[in-house]
């Protein structure tokens, strides 16, 4: 007799869930001992009219019963295969979510093809008969696993490239699903109370990203090709000996999108975030702490690290000598000054963080540090190396305008653009500044209103920097003529002394 694919795919499948329907009676109506004797020369008697493997992934593993990654991975890829298909679906929310993820529901099966070759999942529920329960240790809810049959002559592909394939696709539709996390660092003190947590996340929902990020498209395009290099190159790292981490130091005045530039890394790459407190760390020990908690594929900032560093390190030492000297007639003093010393994270501290030997563990992780004032930083800090891109947030230039324009106005071009091109060229503004006025203050405001309304903000910033200057420069002058002045008498007391010092010397002889 021949058969068609079809139909032996349809008498595999008829085997398999008749096998699958005896061995659901033998579980059920035989008693334990009888089951043993059965399944074993069951099995024997079976594998030579079924040449089929099967395969097993329980939902928990190992001697703690930890979740089974490779569970969670197959779920993944069967609620993708079986949405469609699947007559009785499970929907579950996932963990600290709203998403909603429907899976195949107990005893569904799922066809899957590969490489020409087909295989069979099931899912299933072993519910225990005697269940032992008490409100604070609630009944197990049953054994749940995956069963994956295929063909024995398939087993090879199956073993060796099917199931890799399987949990790979698993983890990227975890990833795309995955609801990112802003973490924020609880202060050292509360690391040791009743919840213990170093860290406290809330969802990442930042509508920043490089497309509504104003800056020249060259400068972008910079950045995003090193971001994509990073992100792609965990073997690279690995070959050269590196750390997979990258450090991005951005600076600029207030309001140039320093912080929305670290919401559109986050967003491009679909990190985490992790936005780190310095001040409410208590010491060096505290910090390393805090890192080693965070996870990979994370950007970790801190931002404004010339306020939450003290990096006058010199000056300070100059003063602690002066004070020890102090201090040691004064005991209660001396503890005190010792207790505010511990509660500093040291310049040497955020260092060893940042490229110490513990910052290999864990890896894909960027590190931003932000500033509005770069001349202020420790060259220790900023080295090559440590900090491998420096990123320089700058006022609005007239393509960061057309962005902006295009985000909040929907336009391209427009013949008020050729007078804000100049304004923009003589005058200092933040993005953030020429966003305000971009915006429609009523609803009857169109884009001519808005840009009008940047004009004339323009104007008046040009206006107030040229008195600015004015001023600056009037300071000056009065300074130096004062100074003139001060010379000037300065001089004539020398003279004067001169002129009376004979007198002086005269009476002293
Ligand atoms: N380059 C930019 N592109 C798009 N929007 C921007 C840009 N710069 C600023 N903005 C707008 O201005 C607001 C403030 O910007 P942001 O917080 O990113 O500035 P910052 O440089 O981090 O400032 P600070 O130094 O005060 O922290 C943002 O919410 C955003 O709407
Ligand atoms: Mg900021």
């Amino acid at each position: 007799m021949v058969m068609s694919m079809g139909e032996m795919y349809s008498y595999v499948g008829s085997t398999v869930a008749t096998l699958m329907f005896i061995n659901a009676i033998i579980q059920q109506y035989f008693p334990f001992h009888i089951r043993g004797y059965i399944e074993r020369y069951g099995q024997k008697f079976v594998s030579t009219l079924h040449p089929y493997v099967k395969i097993t992934f329980d939902e928990f593993t190992g001697e703690r019963m930890k979740r089974s990654e490779a569970f969670s991975a197959i779920r993944n890829y069967l609620s993708a295969k079986s949405s469609a298909h699947v007559k009785r679906l499970k929907a579950d929310v996932v963990k600290d979510g709203q998403s909603l993820v429907l899976s195949m529901d107990n005893n569904e099966e799922v066809t899957d093809e590969f490489e020409g070759v087909k295989v069979w999942w099931t899912s299933r529920k072993i519910v225990p008969e005697k269940q032992f329960s008490l409100p604070w240790y609630p009944a197990s809810d049953g054994k749940k696993y995956y069963s994956l049959t295929c063909h024995k002559r398939d087993r090879k592909l199956i073993t060796e490239s099917y199931i890799s394939h399987v949990l790979k696709e698993g983890d990227a539709i975890a990833a795309r699903n995955r609801q990112r996390k802003l973490y924020t660092n609880n202060p050292s003190e509360n690391w040791y109370g009743y919840k213990r947590t170093k860290w406290t996340h809330v969802v990442f929902e930042h509508p920043s990203t490089f497309e509504t990020l104003a800056m020249e498209t060259k400068k972008k395009e910079e950045i995003m090709k090193d971001l994509i290099k990073f992100s792609k190159g965990k073997q690279y790292y690995s070959r050269i000996g590196k750390a997979w981490k990258r450090g991005y130091l951005l600076y600029g005045p207030p309001g140039t999108g320093k912080s929305s530039m670290i919401a559109a890394i986050a967003n491009f790459l679909n990190y985490d975030v992790y936005d780190l407190e310095l001040t409410t760390v208590k010491d060096n020990t505290d910090l390393r702490r805090l890192l080693i908690e965070t996870s990979s594929k994370s950007v970790i900032v801190i931002e404004d690290i010339d306020c939450s560093l003290d990096l006058t390190g010199q000056r300070e030492k100059k003063e602690e000598k002066d004070e020890e000297e102090e201090e040691g007639k004064d005991p209660v003093r001396k503890k005190d000054k010792e207790e505010k010393k511990q509660s500093k994270v040291t310049l040497s501290g955020l260092l060893n963080c940042v490229d110490g030997l513990w910052s290999a563990c864990g890896e894909e992780r960027i590190i931003v540090f932000t500033t509005n004032y770069v001349e202020k930083l420790d060259p220790a800090l900023i080295r090559r190396g440590r900090m491998d891109k420096h990123i320089e947030m700058s006022y609005c230039s007239f393509e960061a305008f057309k962005v902006l324009a295009k985000n909040y106005l929907y336009i391209d071009t427009h013949p008020l653009y050729e007078e804000i091109h100049k304004l923009l060229e003589e005058t200092n503004m933040t993005p953030a500044d020429v966003a305000e006025n971009l915006m429609p203050k009523s609803e009857e405001d169109d884009e001519d209103t808005c840009l009008k309304a940047l004009i004339e903000a323009l104007v008046a910033a040009k206006e107030e920097a040229r008195k600015k200057v004015e001023e600056e420069a009037r300071l000056k002058a009065e300074k130096e003529e004062k100074g003139k002045e001060e010379a000037q008498l300065k001089l004539e007391k020398k003279e004067e002394d001169k002129e009376e010092s004979p007198k002086e010397n005269g009476e002293v002889h």
